[in-house]
């Protein structure tokens, strides 16, 4: 759950956004930033140079303004509000948004009730943003909630997942009013019964499970949609986060669906999400269904639809086409004792999977009695808590859960109760949990499951802010960088290195030892930038005990500026001649030995390195060496609700056929990446022709099951020198360099592939007298527009 309170304060956050845009349209300059109690700053506030923990200016000319919302604090119910802004590019043209804080707003009025203490999210780690961190715990409908409510967070879970009204209310049994519309007696219990800031950040609804709208009897079915509706308008009166929905019927949920979606497109301003419950694993129909009937009626469901009835993800996916992939829409998967196979769960990861619905039946008990996980349910969790997912307790049977006078303090790995001595709050390590609830030993085992997940590393917080944010690809040709954009290149130390390496690779070759001292080695340096390629051939020379002359070439005047304060800083008077020109246009004085550039874009050749370096090597000699030699691109299939759901958010073409760069992270990759195009330095065809066309055919795994393309990932792998590559294709990715992400092909409409079947993809490279551009479609199994005609949405400037 987030904190999101934007129902609970109507009018404040219209007032401020349109307060701000005004000053934002104005021409002015500053928002003062600060942190709020109970929140963190995001660390990239830092990394852009930011003081951390304090106050920021943020000029909003520099970094636009995206949107605004309320966030609530979990446990001061302070409010803030919060603004997300483009921060500055990695890459990218267009930079992701952060997360920052503004002032706060006035705290909520007294709850009427108040938990008796704050929820205990599974793990203090600081700097710890993930979602993951709060567990819920399903409850058994009570006329009491604020009851349920305290009993659930003194037992240190941090929501509950409650029924909104008696399972016993049918609206058709109730007494109507005398036009017979609406139900005269309350169907709930009172919105008082919680403060507002309970409701929203320690509720989730859940909707009746008696629903049964695809049944077969219309009597029934017009009661359950009347439910459904009346619950899902009580959930959006009360501002729940999220709203958990009974599961469909396998592959039969066509009215269901229908109701949803009305809900979903009826309501604009309502924020809450709906998760739909799905078996992480479908129960065997015949024994479940319990006759040969509904067995007969499951196999002539999938002879009509060619969908495999047993995979329960053909029952989100039925569910989720029928409501237009509603971005509110989303998955709480129920998890048993067994658990799906490795492939097929992966496919769950490009999905908008919220929560993970954990039985108490689906634990071990240790020799010691306690509860434990199977490792695959571990391993499966720990995605989950990588994922932003959170885990939700859920008790069939509560009398069997606690084992009498279980202590707390147990030690040990694989079945452990308690979290390791390592407790970051001070503590002696142990969860502190003051009453007794059924599924407390469970809660301190998901404790120490969390708390076991390695800590970010500083490259995870680094990128952290970025992941799944589309960014438009940097154009470093037609635009000239910033200054934040050389700063960022510049700290990728690995990026250098690799470089060092390859240049001292051909230095040595060009020259043998023994000549060493008496020859000079001309190495161009062509989009020197601020002149980092400069320094690591510098560099090379120095490790090599050559003699190098370097030129620096740049068409950016800005940068320029910088490479000729550092002629001086650096002492490079007599080894650097800076050039201030276009490398396709430049007379060069003589000709080089070795030709340096790092012009790659995350597709290797989407910021036009080969058209730059065809234009520059009529002044490298004929056995001159070019850095890189060569770089090809690979793409891969990928599930990415998320992507696609903020590229259909644009409402346009344009966004679905233009390339993102993106940290990609809630993502499915279906096959592994193949090559697509690659490009060679120098080129010495007698007519460069640097178009190109590929058919991809991708092969899916049978065994995993049929699942959701919605566009392609894009890498790079490069050979600088030889043996010396650097590269972001995932199998033979450079390990610690951050300077590219992927880049992201979306497809205007998602598509289905059925278990095991061929992709038939098509790529083309095109160009024209002033720009580059790609087209790509599917041909198989169905058949995709062919996106970007003529470059008409995205195309590269030469
Ligand atoms: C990706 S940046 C790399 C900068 C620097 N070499 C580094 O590694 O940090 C590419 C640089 O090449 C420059 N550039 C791109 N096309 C160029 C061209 N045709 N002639 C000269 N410079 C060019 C850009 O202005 C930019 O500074």
């Amino acid at each position: 759950m987030q904190n999101v309170l934007e129902a609970d304060l109507p009018g404040a956050a219209d007032a401020l956004t349109s307060f701000l845009r005004r000053w934002h349209c104005s021409g002015a300059t500053f928002i003062k930033v600060e942190q709020a109690p109970g929140f963190r700053l995001v660390s990239e506030l830092a990394f852009w140079g930011f003081p951390p923990l304090s106050i920021a200016l943020v000029d909003l000319r520099r970094y636009p303004l995206v949107s605004l919302s309320v966030h609530a604090c979990p446990y001061c119910e302070q409010r803030s509000l919060v603004a997300l802004i483009a921060a500055p590019p990695h890459h990218c043209a267009a930079p992701p948004p952060l997360v920052h804080l503004l002032r706060c707003l006035p705290p909520a009025p007294p709850s009427r009730v108040r938990a008796s203490r704050a929820a205990m999210p599974l793990a203090q780690r600081s700097d710890d943003p993930s979602e993951s961190r709060y567990c819920g715990v399903e409850a058994a409908y009570s006329a009491d909630v604020a009851h349920t409510l305290h009993s659930s967070l003194d037992a240190g879970f941090d929501f509950v997942v409650a029924p909104l009204v008696d399972p016993l209310y049918r609206p058709s049994a109730v007494e109507r009013s005398p036009d017979g519309s609406a139900p005269r007696i309350p169907f709930a219990g009172s919105d008082l019964d919680l403060a507002p800031s309970q409701w929203s950040s320690h509720v989730v609804g859940k909707v009746a499970p008696w629903l049964d709208l695809d049944g077969g009897d219309p009597g029934v079915a017009r009661d359950s949609e009347t439910a459904l509706k009346q619950q899902l308008s009580w959930a959006t009166h009360l501002s729940l986060q999220a709203v958990l929905l009974p599961p469909p019927l396998p592959l039969r949920c066509g009215n269901y669906a229908r109701c949803v979606n009305q809900v979903l497109r009826g309501s604009a301003t309502s924020a809450t999400q709906l998760w739909l419950r799905i078996p992480a694993l479908a129960p065997d129909l015949e024994a479940a269904e319990g006759t040969r009937h509904e067995d007969a009626a499951a196999q002539q469901r999938e002879a009509v639809s060619g969908r495999r009835v047993n995979d329960s993800w053909e029952w989100w996916d039925h569910f989720r086409t029928l409501c237009e992939h509603h971005n509110q829409l989303s998955v709480a998967l129920d998890c048993g004792s067994s658990l799906p196979s490795a492939s097929a769960l992966e496919r769950w990861k490009g999905e908008p999977m919220r929560a993970v619905l954990l039985s108490s039946g689906a634990f071990l008990s240790n020799k010691r009695g306690f509860p434990c996980l199977s490792k695959r349910h571990q391993q499966f969790l720990a995605t989950c808590f990588r994922h932003n997912i959170q885990v939700v307790l859920t008790d069939p049977d509560p009398s069997a859960s606690a084992p009498a006078g279980a202590p707390l303090d147990v030690e040990g790995d694989t079945a452990p109760v308690g979290p390791p001595s390592t407790a970051e709050d001070g503590s002696n390590g142990h969860v502190t949990i003051p009453t007794r609830h059924p599924l407390r030993l469970h809660l301190e085992y998901i404790a120490h499951l969390y708390q076991k997940i390695p800590p970010p590393s500083e490259q995870d917080r680094f990128e952290a802010g970025y992941r799944d944010f589309l960014q438009a690809p940097l154009q470093p040709l037609m635009d000239n960088l910033e200054a934040q954009t050389y700063e960022t290149f510049e700290k990728d130390a690995k990026k250098y290195s690799q470089y060092q390496l390859a240049v001292a690779g051909a230095l040595r070759d060009r020259v043998p030892e023994e000549h060493a001292a008496a020859t000079t080695t001309v190495v161009m340096v062509v989009g020197a930038g601020r002149g980092p390629l400069v320094r690591a051939s510098l560099a090379a020379a120095h490790e090599t005990q050559r003699r190098v002359r370097v030129y620096a070439v740049e068409k950016n005047p800005n940068a320029v500026v910088t490479l000729h304060h550092l002629v001086a800083l650096e002492g490079w008077q007599d080894s650097v001649t800076i050039v201030s020109c276009d490398m396709r246009a430049w007379d060069a004085p003589e000709q080089a030995d070795i030709l340096v550039s790092e012009l790659l874009g995350s597709f290797g050749d989407n910021e036009l390195s080969p058209e730059c370096l065809d234009g520059a090597q009529r002044f490298l000699k004929p056995d001159g060496i070019s850095i890189p030699a060569e770089y090809t691109s690979y793409l891969a299939p990928i599930t990415a609700a998320k992507l696609h759901a903020d590229v259909r958010a644009y409402n346009d073409l344009e966004h679905f056929e233009t390339a993102y760069v993106v940290k990609l992270h809630s993502v499915a990759t279906l096959s592994p990446p193949q090559p697509v195009f690659t490009f060679a330095h120098p080129n010495r065809a007698a007519v460069i022709d640097n178009r190109r066309y590929t058919k991809l055919v991708f092969s899916t795994d049978e065994d995993a099951g049929s699942a959701t393309l919605h566009g392609f990932a894009g890498y790079f792998d490069a050979v600088l020198y030889k043996d010396v590559h650097l590269g972001i294709e995932p199998a033979t990715a450079t390990p610690g360099m951050f300077s590219w992400f992927a880049i992201f092909f979306p497809l205007r409409s998602p598509l289905y592939l059925p278990a095991g079947a061929d992709l038939e993809v098509h790529f083309w490279r095109c160009v024209g007298p002033t720009k580059v551009w790609y087209e790509w479609g599917v041909t198989a199994p169905t058949v995709s527009s062919i996106h970007n005609p003529n470059g008409r949405s995205y195309w590269v400037g030469l």
